[in-house]
């Protein structure tokens, strides 16, 4: 049985084929996430992290090679076939959660999805507001008070820190992070980010997370990956990455 959360075997992805466009944006990418890793992705623009992130998430087809999510092959499965497996946090408030809808509701659709139809009678119960309420507040930030505020009047770091507690409800096999803190105020990033470190710790989940802040990627994680042209130019784990600093960062970015 293996431990890893995601292999990539060869992913490739040809965009524009058989036209003067023809481009490969992913190029032959090996990559084996094991279970409980907290892989940082950086990279310049347009060097494939979305990319990346998207024939993982199902959103885009590999050209060639496989993907396997767990001992799933997923290579051919559909975005809404690997829902139950991965979840994904955008940069985009807006994105992952229904703005009409409450905060409770939001986090009750969260918790149902997937689930037969006939388990969906239950409502929200005093019990599971008690409970929804409790996990809120894990996020300190007054996101537990605001259970029935349409999502679309929070502010921007409560619905990305309630986007990140509905993709973390069912425990993924894999959550990816794609700039979940870049559209927030320096001091919301800073604490969502906090936030996510102890959620991922706490819950020893398996994630990714894309960022462009150095400083983030250097301090949180235990492995870092960097981009380049559809191709991961570094690779760190361990005290390998635990000794690397902002210079030797900036100073490999210089270089591409
Ligand atoms: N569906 C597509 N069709 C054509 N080109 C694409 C497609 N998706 C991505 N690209 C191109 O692939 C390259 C990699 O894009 P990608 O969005 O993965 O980069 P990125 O590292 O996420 O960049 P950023 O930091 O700007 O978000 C870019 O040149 C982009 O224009």
């Amino acid at each position: 049985m293996t431990t890893s959360s995601l292999r990539l075997e060869n992913a490739t992805v040809v965009v524009n084929q058989g036209t003067s466009e023809e481009k490969t944006i992913l190029d032959a990418v090996n990559l084996e996430v094991q279970a409980g890793e907290f892989v940082t992705v950086l990279g310049s623009n347009g060097a494939g992290k979305s990319t990346l992130f998207n024939v993982i998430a199902g959103t885009l087809n590999l050209t060639s090679g496989k993907i396997y999510l767990g001992d799933t092959d997923v290579t051919h499965l559909k975005e809404i076939e690997r829902t139950h497996i991965l979840a994904r946090v955008f940069q985009d408030p807006k994105l992952g959660t229904a703005p009409r809808m409450t905060v409770a509701e939001n986090l009750l659709m969260a918790e149902r999805r997937g689930q037969k139809r006939r388990l969906k009678s239950r409502g929200l119960t005093t019990e599971k507001r008690a409970e929804m309420a409790q996990v809120a507040d894990k996020m300190g930030n007054g996101l537990a008070q605001r259970l029935d505020v349409a999502t679309g009047q929070l502010s921007g770091g409560q619905r990305q820190a309630l986007a990140f507690l509905m993709a973390t409800e069912k425990r993924p096999e894999l959550l990816l992070l794609d700039e979940h803190t870049a559209a927030l105020d320096p001091k919301t990033s800073a604490q969502l980010m906090a936030l996510t470190d102890e959620q991922i710790k706490a819950q020893q989940l398996t994630a990714m997370m894309i960022t462009h802040n150095l400083s983030d990627a250097l301090q949180y994680g235990n492995r870092l990956l960097v981009m380049s042209e559809g191709k991961i130019a570094m690779d760190v784990d361990g005290t390998a990455k635990q000794a690397l600093t902002l210079e030797d960062m900036l100073a490999f970015f210089n270089r591409y």
